[in-house]
C-alpha cells in the first residue's frame, strides 16, 4: 500500500472531485459520513460528543460529523475556531445552523472550550493536512487542555491529530495526543515514527473512494506492506522441487556462552525453506548444534570459544548464501575473519547482530558488503553503525541514503521495521507485536531471510516477505501465549502457521 505525501493527498483529493466526478462538498461529506458511521460503531448515544473545529477543511469534516450525528439521535456539539473558513467549511456550518442553531458555539479562547460531561467523547477537527506553520499562542493551549482531559475522555482525531505534520517532524510543538486516528484512504508517513506514537494512539485507515487512477498511477516512495504485495512475492514450491532448488546456506553464528543464539537462528532458516543448511559454530558449539537441530549440518571452528576462520568453508563456493551474526561475539580475530569473508563471498548474504557490531568498529568493512546484501540493525546498532540523527524523519532519510550509497538493503527494526532499498523505496512492515521485544527476536528474523535469500528470493523479496512472515509468525505466537508468555523460539514454531494463514 502507498504511502501518500500530504501535497499527493491533496492532488487525490482535487484528482477526484474532477474525475469522478464530485463536488468538494459531496466528498466532505463522504469523508464524514465515514467517521460518523465509526463513531456510531465504537460509541452509543449515550456519549455526548463535543467536535472542536478549525477553520479549513478539517474543521468542515467536524461540522458535517456533528449533523450526521445529530441526525442518528446522538447528542454532538460543534466548537468552531473563529476567523476565515475554506468554502466547504463555510457550507457546512449554514447547513448545520440552519438545521440546529444551538449545536453550533464559537471558541475564540480557552475560557470558551466546554467542560464535558463524564462519558463525553471530544472530536479533534482543528487540523488536518492543510497544517502549514507551528501551532502558537492560544490554540496551542486548546491543544494542552485536550491533552489534559485524555485520562478521562476518548480523543478522537479525524484525518490527522491536530499539530502533526504528516511528513517532517512534529517535536516540540504542540500535538493531540488521539486515542483513535481517523484517517483518510491511506497512511501518512507521520504513523510510523516511534516519536508519534503517543499522538496517533490506534489508527483506522477510513476508505473514502479516492479516485483509483490516482491511487495507482501515482508512484510513491514509502510503502506499508500489505497482504496484497506479500502474495505477489510469495513463490509457491514447484512440485519437481528437490533439496537444491531451495539452496545452501551458510550460517555463521555462535560463540560460548551464546550458542542460542545460533540455535534459534538455524531453526528459524531451517522453518523458513531452506534447502540445506550448514552451521559453522566455533568447537564449544558442536554438540549443542548436532544434538539441538539435527537436520542441520555443522562444521566447527578450529579455536574453542569463538570463530576465526570462516574463509576457508567459503572457498568451495557451494553456498548459495551467508547468514552472520546471531551471538557471534566480536573477538578480533573474527573480526578478522569477517573480513576475508566479504572479501571471498561476493553474493548478497544477511549481516545481523555482532556482525554489525564488528563493523561499527571497523567502519570500512560497510563498503565491503556485497551489494544486494541485507543488514539489520535495530537502533542502537543503527546508531553505532550510521551516527545519531535529531528525530525520526532525519533518521529515515539517513537510512534511505546509505542504502542507496552502499547499495544493501537495511532493515531498521521497530514497531513499524523500516525497510530501506537501494533504489530509493522504503518499505514498513505492520506485523509483529511487543510480545518480540526479547533476546533472540532478531536472531530468528537472521534465519527466515536467510533462507529466504537461499531460496533464490530476490534481497527485495526477501526482506518485504521475512520480515512480514516473522512479524505475523509472533503475533500467533502472542495470541496462544501471550506477548509476556511467548519466546523467541515460539515464533519459529509459529513459523509454518505464518506461511499457512498469513499470505
Ligand atoms: N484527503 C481528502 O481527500 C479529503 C480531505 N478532507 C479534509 O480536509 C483536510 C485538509 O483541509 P485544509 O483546508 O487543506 O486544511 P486544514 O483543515 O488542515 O487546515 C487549514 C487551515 O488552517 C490554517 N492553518 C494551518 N496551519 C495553521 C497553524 N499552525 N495555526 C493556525 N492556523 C493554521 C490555514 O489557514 P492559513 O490561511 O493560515 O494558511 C487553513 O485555514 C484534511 O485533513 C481532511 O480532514 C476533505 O474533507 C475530504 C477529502
Ligand atoms: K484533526
Amino acid at each position: 500500500m502507498k504511502i501518500f505525501s500530504a501535497p499527493q493527498v491533496r492532488e487525490a483529493d482535487a484528482y477526484t472531485i474532477q474525475h469522478e466526478p464530485v463536488s468538494s462538498l459531496d466528498l466532505m461529506e463522504r469523508a464524514a459520513s465515514r467517521c460518523s458511521a465509526w463513531i456510531e460503531e465504537h460509541f452509543s448515544p449515550k456519549h455526548p460528543v463535543y467536535i472542536i473545529c478549525g477553520k479549513g477543511n478539517n474543521g468542515g469534516d467536524g461540522l458535517a460529523i456533528v449533523r450526521q450525528l445529530l441526525l442518528h439521535g446522538y447528542d454532538a456539539t460543534a466548537y468552531t475556531i473563529q476567523g476565515a473558513t475554506s468554502p466547504d467549511h463555510t457550507a457546512n456550518l449554514l447547513r448545520l445552523r440552519e438545521s440546529y442553531p444551538d449545536k453550533v458555539h464559537p471558541l475564540n479562547d480557552l475560557q470558551e472550550f466546554p467542560s464535558l460531561p463524564p462519558d463525553a467523547l471530544i472530536v479533534d477537527a482543528l487540523f488536518g493536512t492543510g497544517l502549514n506553520k507551528p501551532i502558537e499562542g492560544w490554540m496551542g493551549g486548546v491543544i494542552h487542555h485536550m491533552n489534559n482531559l485524555r485520562q478521562k475522555h476518548t480523543i478522537i482525531a479525524i484525518d490527522m491529530p491536530s499539530g502533526l505534520r504528516a511528513d517532517s517532524t512534529s517535536l516540540h510543538t504542540p500535538v493531540v495526543q488521539a486515542h483513535h486516528t481517523l484517517s483518510f484512504e491511506t497512511w501518512k508517513l507521520a504513523f510510523l515514527m516511534p516519536e508519534n506514537a503517543a499522538f496517533v494512539g490506534q489508527v483506522h485507515i477510513l476508505p473514502i473512494g479516492l479516485h483509483p487512477d490516482y491511487l495507482t498511477h501515482t508512484p510513491a516512495r514509502f510503502h506499508l506492506t500489505d497482504l496484497e504485495t506479500i502474495r505477489t512475492i510469495y513463490q509457491p514450491r514447484d512440485p519437481f522441487g528437490h533439496k537444491g532448488t531451495y539452496g545452501h546456506a551458510l550460517l555463521i553464528a555462535g560463540s560460548y556462552g551464546k550458542m542460542g543464539a545460533a540455535l534459534l537462528s538455524a531453526r528459524s532458516c531451517l522453518r523458513a525453506g531452506v534447502g540445506l543448511l550448514t552451521c559453522h559454530v566455533p568447537a564449544c558449539g558442536y554438540e549443542i548444534m548436532q544434538l539441538g537441530e539435527p537436520a542441520a549440518m555443522c562444521i566447527t571452528d578450529s579455536e574453542i570459544q569463538h570463530s576465526t576462520h570462516f574463509h576457508l568453508d567459503i572457498a568451495d563456493a557451494s553456498y548459495t548464501t551467508v547468514g552472520i551474526g546471531p551471538g557471534l561475539g566480536t573477538h578480533q580475530q573474527t573480526a578478522l575473519a569477517l573480513e576475508k569473508l566479504l572479501e571471498n563471498f561476493r553474493s548478497p548474504m544477511v549481516l545481523d547482530a555482532d556482525a554489525l557490531n564488528i563493523i561499527s568498529v571497523y567502519p570500512y568493512l560497510l563498503y565491503r558488503i556485497p551489494q544486494g546484501s541485507i543488514i539489520t540493525p535495530h537502533p542502537k546498532e543503527f546508531e553505532r553503525l550510521f551516527g545519531k540523527t535529531a528525530n525520526d524523519f532525519e533518521r529515515l532519510e539517513l537510512l534511505s541514503s546509505k542504502s542507496q550509497e552502499l547499495g544493501i538493503y537495511i532493515l531498521l527494526k521497530g514497531r513499524y521495521s523500516a525497510m530501506a532499498c537501494p533504489d530509493g523505496a522504503v518499505y514498513f512492515n505492520p506485523t509483529g507485536n511487543p510480545g518480540m521485544a526479547t533476546g533472540g527476536s532478531g536472531d530468528v528474523l537472521t534465519g527466515i531471510l536467510t533462507a529466504l535469500l537461499a531460496q533464490r528470493y530476490t534481497p527485495k523479496a526477501a526482506i518485504i516477505l521475512g520480515v512480514w512472515l516473522h512479524g505475523f509468525a509472533g503475533d500467533l505466537a502472542a495470541a496462544s501465549l501471550s506477548q509476556e508468555g511467548m519466546t523467541a523460539g515460539d515464533i519459529t514454531t509459529h513459523l509454518g502457521a505464518a506461511f499457512l494463514q498469513g499470505i
